[in-house]
């Protein structure tokens, strides 16, 4: 049966947290996009629905979530997860609180606990504070995200301007006085009307103990650490390898603008041919999309290549200036055409930068439904999808991985 269902707001944290539920030791399967009403759950420990709920009007969240909810819960799912970032990514109206508190009265539970801490990529809490490697969540560079901006540390006040419900803490203190105390605490903030707890943790060890602890909610919310600590508590069989990546050559497409996907770009560049989607230079959409096919034709076959449009700030202000309001839109739609295009050349081992990115790449090539199988990286999981030609998917979210993760990931393609 499967122990858990998660519903999370983007692909690529879809990707990071079904890492790691595979991590934990449970199989797990992700699928893109609200499953169909009618669609069976595929035999796994997990399953991992990966929506794109994160920054759209909070009413469409919620009303996505609760179908996803619904789906899981007909299928038997019995325990639900709603995973969201470690960095918090969400604004006063949505839609971290409005989606739990949406799910909360759907499982018919009082109380969650709220939990983006994952020390595994250098997430922390400590008295509801967030920090990022060693800087508050303010002082970091989600400050300045164009979505999301957090400019504001403390996950009690953020989510008190998101829910009318009460938000309590519960302190590291608490939490490191072991299970008993968290589960007494928790006991105590639900009598008094508390419907979210934010909980500190710095430690996988502490997400170990809120693990135990909150072993009969039927709903969690939270980052990949405590997910990895609930499935572990869950695991039923010892890690599994899944599928092997199929073998074929290789594409790296990357849409991601952030710090750790230019220098990834950067080692893959002087390993690989790459051809450059500059806006600034090729303005015209069908010009854009037709001169890079056309170098993918002319390389497809002869080797990994890269295709991307990353690009530093200025660059993308130039990129902006010349293309107009819609140049995300229209670069994540091109780089979707060219997976299709270089899939069909014969591609079967796809990787992806960016969450966005990765949205309209998965969405371009048809692909609903991944088995998770080894980690190129943490929280950077290597996907198989079904269907008659199986594809090895690496979704990368911007900021995640190593510098040359990208190199590696062509390591035994064609
Ligand atoms: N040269 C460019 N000029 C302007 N916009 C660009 C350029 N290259 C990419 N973009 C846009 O920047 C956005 C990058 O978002 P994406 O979610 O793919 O990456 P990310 O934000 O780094 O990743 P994540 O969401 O996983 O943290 C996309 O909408 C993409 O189309
Ligand atoms: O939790 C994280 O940091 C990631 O899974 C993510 O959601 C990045 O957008």
């Amino acid at each position: 049966m499967t122990a858990l269902g998660c519903v999370a707001d983007d692909y690529t944290g879809g990707t990071d947290v079904a890492a790691a539920l595979r991590r934990a030791g449970l199989r797990t399967v992700l699928m893109f996009g609200e499953p169909d009403p009618t669609s069976p759950l595929p035999a796994c420990d997990a399953v991992v629905v990966a929506l794109k709920s994160r920054t759209v009007p909070a009413a469409e969240a919620v009303d996505a979530s609760l179908r996803t909810y619904r789906w899981l819960a007909g299928n038997g799912v019995r325990r639900t997860y709603f995973k969201y970032c470690s960095t918090f990514d969400s604004t006063d109206s949505g839609n971290i609180g409005p989606v739990t508190d949406a799910l909360l009265d759907a499982t018919g539970t009082a109380m969650t606990v709220v939990c983006p801490a994952s020390p595994e990529h250098g997430r922390t809490t400590y008295l509801g504070h967030l920090f990022v490697g060693d800087v508050l969540l303010s002082a970091s560079s989600m400050r300045h995200h164009p979505l999301t901006p957090m400019t504001d540390p403390n996950l009690v006040r953020v989510l008190t301007r998101q829910t009318p419900h009460p938000v309590g803490l519960l302190p590291l203190n608490t939490v490191r006085a072991g299970v008993e105390e968290i589960r007494s605490r928790l006991t105590t903030l639900a009598s008094q009307g508390t419907r979210h707890v934010v909980v500190d943790a710095v430690t996988d060890a502490d997400l170990d103990a809120v693990a135990e602890a909150t072993s009969s909610l039927a709903l969690l919310t939270g980052g990949a650490g405590l997910a990895r600590a609930v499935g572990a508590c869950s695991a039923a069989s010892p890690d599994h390898d899944g599928a092997s990546l199929p073998a074929g050559p290789g594409v790296i497409l990357a849409g991601s603008c952030s710090a750790a996907t230019l220098d990834q770009v950067e080692q893959a560049r002087a390993r690989f041919p790459s051809y450059r989607l500059d806006p600034a230079s090729t303005p015209d959409p069908d010009d854009l999309l037709a001169k890079a096919a056309s170098w993918l034709a002319d390389h497809a076959g002869r080797g990994p290549v890269l295709l991307y449009s990353s690009a530093t700030p200025d660059q993308r202000e130039a990129a902006v200036a010349a293309m107009g309001p819609s140049t995300s839109e229209i670069l994540e739609r091109t780089l979707g055409s060219l997976a299709r295009s270089a899939v069909a050349a014969g591609a079967r081992r796809v990787v992806v930068a960016g969450g966005e990115t990765s949205g309209a790449v998965v969405s371009a090539l048809g692909i609903r439904t991944v088995l998770v199988t080894a980690e190129e990286d943490r929280g950077v999981p290597w996907c198989v999808s079904d269907g008659e030609v199986p594809l090895g998917l690496l979704l990368k979210s911007g900021n995640f991985g190593r510098p040359d993760l990208l190199v590696r990931a062509m390591d035994g393609a064609s």
